[in-house]
């Protein structure tokens, strides 16, 4: 709809005058947090100034450190308030550039009065006239204008629904105080603002979208009451994004309880953490906590273990060799992600409580004082309606009384005698003084010699069972190890549905173990086994956990992730159709959704995707089975280009030359290959023609330019143009890698070229040729 001329002048007049208040504002408080830098800057320097020190008596020292905790209270008091005049100086400054991008007009049930009201990234509040010249774009009443069409409207309010008409819905483009756009819209948020968005170019971060969030995405955004929210979202639809708007909507609508650091973020990889890392803090937020689940495993596995991470996996899944023991790792890759396998291990471990659970010998100084199988007896002895973890406790307990027997028993050794010798002085004088204090070394006392040998027995009894006790607190003497190879025992294991190598799975598996290597896909059923026999480790601070890209999560990471947050709210983000992982389940998220209360879970579809243009969603939904349900965005754009070589010279000459044309138009081009191997390969081929950068595992932020990567680490990113380095039959041929070659095409914004070494891959047969132009 066009806006008249007086329409935009009056609306430029808004502008004009908000900017003129935010600026006002702004120098205030730029002028306020100058002054409590400095206060800041002087309490540290003068710290110890205004402290008294003195640590003669007991009183004295009392009366310093209340001194010191006072100083240090006015430190950090000071210290917040300036943190927190900082965030709204940088937040005034954004709406000193761009005040508002919406306006709705509402006219609630029973008032004369229409409201104008205008949408922005913060709320400002004007104190002469008591009016909201910009409401937070997370404000109840902001909901309108992502939510409702004209005419009848309603938002929620925490008070309840408030009813009324719309009867505008305004969207504005500000740069620097000047209006660049502005356009009336009906039920969406404009298509012609969005189309603006999308055709910009990739950024080195993932953007925020809080002037175009679509209808769909803001369902996810406000959710503050599911407790499990499932989103399954083709690729480019937003989920990754809304997820991120939902983190800031959550801390503007809890913020007297929810802090960012009770926000905890699972994301595929470094880079991708980089990526999405200044979402919150543009948004004026603090950021959320975010993780690797490999960092995850990592820290609870890396002593024990060298553990694998899932990029050597997925190398070696997309690295086939034609060879059992190749087929039989994939068969337990899969199976060991399994519910199957779930199922199995939650069995066996209910099975532990009548038989088969291990423990490990305890001894002293190479002697076995405690065998394993006495402490198997005293555990099967007690009670068998009793849970693991008490009777482990009740073990406990009988093992300290074991090893004060022990420890007595070694009191007249020789090894004792000679640890005495090597005492350091100063036990020697605590010892005598202790004495002294007991009256001894008096006329009247005759055995102190004894004494104090008997104390200096102690003291080295003590020292040399320190460790022996302290590994009885921590379980040491739990035979985890054995119990996950116990599991894979293939003549005892007697189930249906086992995978057709297990024989061989079970021998790899129990091999890797003995050599300390942790299997990725060994890792959380371990940890799993360990943690459901020794306690979870949980963590109650966190409330919310967001997994991105989880189709590639398996059922066993879900459920250890859920017993080690039991206090969080879920909302899990993913694509089933680009399951990139090794173990490619079909049943995807669902098994998820069966662990909540039904009314706690909710399962949302996004079918429309921003990321791309229409030529690319066309010509990439066609690689999927039911990739017709995927909806493109209306905007326009070159034609996906294969092109056939049949020498390496060519391929490379044909992508100096498109990589070149492309570096024309854009800042960030990505030649994607399918595994690590192949983009060495073409890192050899192309570094000394054209300026490129090899990104690997290790690298943790996103390079402008161009990049070769490989396939499993461009997942969840973006990029103006991708060259899929090889996309020969030779290269994409099993159906297994469906998924991933449309993950490939996927990452491309405005341009797709496909190069292929020989004939193109059959993964392409179903993509009608009207789709793509073929050279
Ligand atoms: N409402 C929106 N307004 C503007 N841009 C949007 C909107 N929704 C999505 N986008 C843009 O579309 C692109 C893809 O978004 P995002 O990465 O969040 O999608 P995704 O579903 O997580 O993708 P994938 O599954 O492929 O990783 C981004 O550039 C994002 O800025």
């Amino acid at each position: 709809m066009s806006i008249s001329h007086e329409d935009w002048k009056k609306e430029q007049k808004r502008v004009d005058h908000v900017v003129d208040e935010v600026a006002t504002s702004l120098r205030e408080l730029t002028s306020e947090t100058d002054k409590l830098k400095s206060d800041i800057v002087n309490i540290r320097k003068g710290f110890w100034d205004d402290v008294t020190v003195n640590l003669e008596d007991a009183d004295e020292a009392i009366e310093t450190a209340a001194s010191i905790r006072q100083q240090a209270q006015v430190l950090s008091e000071k210290e917040r308030s300036h943190q927190h005049t900082d965030q709204r100086v940088i937040l005034l400054r954004k709406l000193q550039n761009s005040p508002y991008f919406g306006r709705v007009d509402f006219q609630e049930a029973g008032e004369e009065e229409i409201e104008s009201i205008y949408l922005g990234l913060g709320s400002y509040y004007d104190e002469d006239t008591n009016d909201f010249l910009i409401y937070d774009w997370r404000a109840p009443i902001s909901s309108l204008y992502y939510d409702a069409s004209l005419g009848n409207a309603e938002f929620e309010t925490p008070n309840g629904t408030v009813t009324g008409n719309m009867s505008l819905k305004r969207q504005f483009l500000i740069k620097r105080g000047v209006i660049k756009s502005l356009f009336d819209t009906g039920l969406t948020i404009g298509d012609e603002l969005l189309k603006e968005v999308l055709g910009q170019q990739a950024d080195p971060n993932l953007k925020n979208i809080v002037s175009t969030i679509q209808k769909e995405q803001n369902q996810i955004i406000r959710d503050d009451k599911t407790h499990l929210l499932v989103v399954q979202g083709a690729a480019g639809s937003g989920k990754t994004s809304s997820a991120m708007q939902r983190m800031a909507y959550l801390l503007y609508r809890f913020r007297e309880s929810l802090s960012a650091d009770q926000i905890v973020l699972f994301s595929p990889n470094a880079m991708f953490n980089s990526y999405v890392s200044t979402v919150l803090p543009e948004l004026g937020e603090e950021n959320m906590q975010q993780s690797t689940f490999q960092n995850f495993l990592e820290r609870k596995l890396g002593k024990q273990f060298r553990v694998e991470d899932p990029f050597e996996q997925l190398e070696y899944a997309l690295n086939p060799q034609e060879n059992q023991d190749f087929a039989a790792r994939i068969e337990g890759i899969g199976f060991k992600a399994s519910l199957s396998f779930l199922q199995m291990m939650n069995d066996y471990i209910a099975s532990l409580k009548q038989s088969g659970f291990l423990f490990r010998d305890i001894s002293f100084r190479g002697e076995v004082v405690i065998p394993r199988k006495k402490i198997q007896d005293q555990f099967y002895a007690l009670e068998s309606d009793l849970s693991i973890e008490n009777r482990l406790e009740i073990i406990q307990k009988w093992l300290h009384q074991q090893l004060k027997e022990v420890e007595e028993s070694h009191r007249e050794k020789s090894w004792v005698e000679e640890q005495i010798d090597l005492l350091e002085e100063e036990v020697y004088t605590q010892v005598h003084q202790k004495l002294q204090k007991q009256k001894r070394f008096a006329d009247n006392t005759f055995d102190d010699l004894d004494r104090e040998r008997d104390m200096l027995v102690s003291i080295v009894l003590k020292r040399a069972f320190r460790s022996l006790y302290r590994a009885v607190n921590r379980l040491r003497f739990v035979n985890i190890k054995g119990m996950y190879k116990q599991l894979f025992d293939e003549k005892k294991v007697n189930r249906t549905g086992l995978p057709t190598h297990w024989e061989l799975i079970c021998k790899q598996t129990k091999q890797k173990i003995n050599q300390k290597i942790m299997p990725y896909e060994d890792a959380t059923p371990y940890l799993y086994l360990k943690e459901s026999i020794e306690g979870f480790e949980t963590n109650r601070y966190i409330r919310h956990v967001f997994i991105d890209e989880a189709q590639d999560f398996s059922p066993f990471q879900f459920a250890f992730v859920k017993h080690v947050f039991p206090k969080s709210k879920w909302t899990v983000l993913g694509d089933i159709n680009q399951t990139i992982h090794a173990h490619q389940l079909n049943d995807g998220l669902t098994p998820l959704i069966s662990w909540f209360e039904a009314d706690k879970a909710k399962k949302i579809i996004f079918h429309r995707s921003y990321r791309s243009t229409k030529p690319i969603i066309l010509f990439t939904r066609e690689l999927l089975p039911d990739g017709e349900q995927i909806e493109p965005f209306e905007r326009p754009g070159l034609l996906p280009v294969l092109t056939k070589v049949s020498k390496k010279k060519e391929l490379e000459e044909a992508l100096i030359k498109q990589a070149k044309q492309c570096q024309e138009k854009y800042s960030s081009i990505a030649i994607i290959c399918k595994t690590l191997k192949e983009s060495l390969e073409a890192y050899e081929l192309l570094k000394d023609k054209i300026d490129v950068t090899l990104v690997r595992t290790g690298n943790s932020s996103f390079k402008k330019g161009v990049v070769i990567i490989p396939s499993y680490l461009a997942k969840g990113i973006e990029f103006d143009a991708v060259l899929v380095f090889n996309a020969s039959d030779q290269v994409y041929n099993r159906e297994e890698e469906r998924r991933l070659f449309y993950t490939v095409c996927t990452r491309a914004m405005h341009e797709l070229h496909l190069f292929s070494l020989g004939a193109e891959s059959r993964l392409m047969k179903e993509v009608h040729a009207d789709l793509y132009l073929c050279e």
